[in-house]
């Protein structure tokens, strides 16, 4: 499907915006032809029993075919598998033992994509399950497979529907939530607005519930969210809370994707047409350009397998001077790898960076051996970490 020009926008009509950051208002619409992300949490596909919420599912499925035929790319990213599987097996409620859970999901996904197949291709659509690992998006060489995936079913049509795959996840190595799954989706797909749905309408100041706490209707900054309350602790069957939401508006709106935090109730308000009211979920306002593949993979999706160690002059070299990391400043050197590994760059006071070392951790060692003897360091040129392959880390994130 082609693609509207969105992308300077983040793909939302521009309503009543100024044009400036500081005073932009909340889009009215979503552009033609935006390519957005639905993700739909599990809170939003269960009943009260325990079951799947068919009549959601069929809701959600009849405004995919409406956006599809409005002109948008869409990929639904669902939650479900995991309270899908617990009624089959006998569980009353959410086991903590990884087996116990994994073993759900694997009864649950067939059901939750069974459903989902089923509402799709009523409304004509295509549906395509999609079952993603952590690896799939943290080693380089699967990232581009996926995303070549992404693009041929998108291209002919069919609706990528996707979940992690649950059932081979390890402790060590799961993405953990579909926040963070619909937000590594939307950098893979590129797209435009990514849609999280959930059991309440978007963020408050403080959980619901809470004296005083009301909704937050936009966020055009990070510093926006200065003094908002918000919990990890979700729903029955939910993971993470609305702290993996917020998490995941940040990752996205950074690599240029606008996101839209509301409750499934408004699904049919915010997504039956190209109207966004404006007194429904929350919106974030990208906060920087659609980035390099490369460079937020290597920010958010990549599994850096050790640290280097930097000097404050070198850490301000790369945070404020958006310099590559050179070997004066590197201190010491931890982990074994290879040239081309993804490491961090830790300066006195945190982590600084994360990026693609042309070093092996030997040869570092040598460097850092030879400079405390007071010998001949092998004659190294090329810089530690390059600019090109270098993601800053947010001063939240890391030591
Ligand atoms: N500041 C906040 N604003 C809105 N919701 C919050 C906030 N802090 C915590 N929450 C909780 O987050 C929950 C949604 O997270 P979760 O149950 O994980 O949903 P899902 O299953 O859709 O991923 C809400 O039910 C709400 O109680
Ligand atoms: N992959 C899991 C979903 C985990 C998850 O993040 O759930 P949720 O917080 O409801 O989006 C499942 O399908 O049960």
């Amino acid at each position: 499907m082609s693609r509207a020009p969105s992308r300077q926008d983040g793909g939302v009509g521009s309503g009543a915006d100024s044009g400036t950051t500081a005073h932009r208002d909340r889009p009215e619409s979503l552009a033609p032809g935006a390519r957005v992300v639905i993700k739909v949490g599990s809170s939003s596909l269960t009943r009260p029993d325990g079951g799947l919420d068919l009549n959601r599912i069929d809701i959600i499925a009849g405004l995919t075919a409406g956006m599809r035929r409005r002109g948008h790319d869409v990929i639904l990213v669902t939650s479900g598998a995991v309270a899908a599987g617990l009624t089959p097996l006998g569980l009353e409620t959410r086991p903590q033992e990884l087996r116990l859970l994994q073993a759900a999901a694997s009864v649950g996904q067939g059901n939750l994509m069974a459903r989902w197949q089923t509402a799709m291709s009523a409304y004509g659509v295509v549906a395509a399950q999609v079952l993603l690992t952590a690896q799939d998006v943290a080693v380089r060489s699967h990232y581009r497979t996926v995303r070549a995936t992404f693009d041929a079913l998108l291209s002919l049509g069919a609706v990528p529907i996707v979940n992690e795959n649950d059932a081979v996840a390890t402790d060590e190595f799961s993405l953990g939530d579909n926040d963070h799954l619909a937000a590594l989706v939307s950098h893979l797909v590129t797209a435009d607005v990514l849609v999280l749905l959930t059991d309440v309408d978007g963020l408050w100041t403080a959980r619901p519930g809470t004296p005083g706490a009301r909704p937050i209707r936009h966020v055009r900054r990070p510093a926006d969210l200065e003094g908002v309350s918000v919990s990890g602790r979700g729903s029955q069957v939910g993971t993470g809370g609305m702290t993996t939401k917020v998490q995941a508006a940040t990752i996205s709106c950074a690599s240029g994707t606008a996101t839209l935090i509301a409750s499934a109730d408004d699904a049919a308000a915010l997504l039956a047409g190209p109207d966004l009211p404006a007194q429904v979920g929350t919106w974030f306002d990208p906060t920087g350009p659609h980035r390099p593949s490369r460079r937020l993979w290597i920010a958010h999706a990549s599994m850096p397998e050790g640290r280097i160690l930097v000097d404050q002059g070198a850490a301000r070299a790369l945070t404020v001077g958006k310099k590559s990391l050179l070997l004066p400043g590197v201190t010491a050197v931890s982990g074994d790898f290879e040239s081309g590994a993804v490491v961090d760059i830790v300066g006195p006071e945190r982590a600084v960076a994360r990026g693609i070392c042309r070093y092996s951790a030997a040869e570092l060692g040598e460097v850092l051996a030879a400079r405390a003897a007071g010998t001949p360091a092998p004659d190294h040129v090329a810089p530690v970490v390059h600019r090109d392959d270098l993601a800053e880390l947010p001063r939240t994130a890391g030591a």
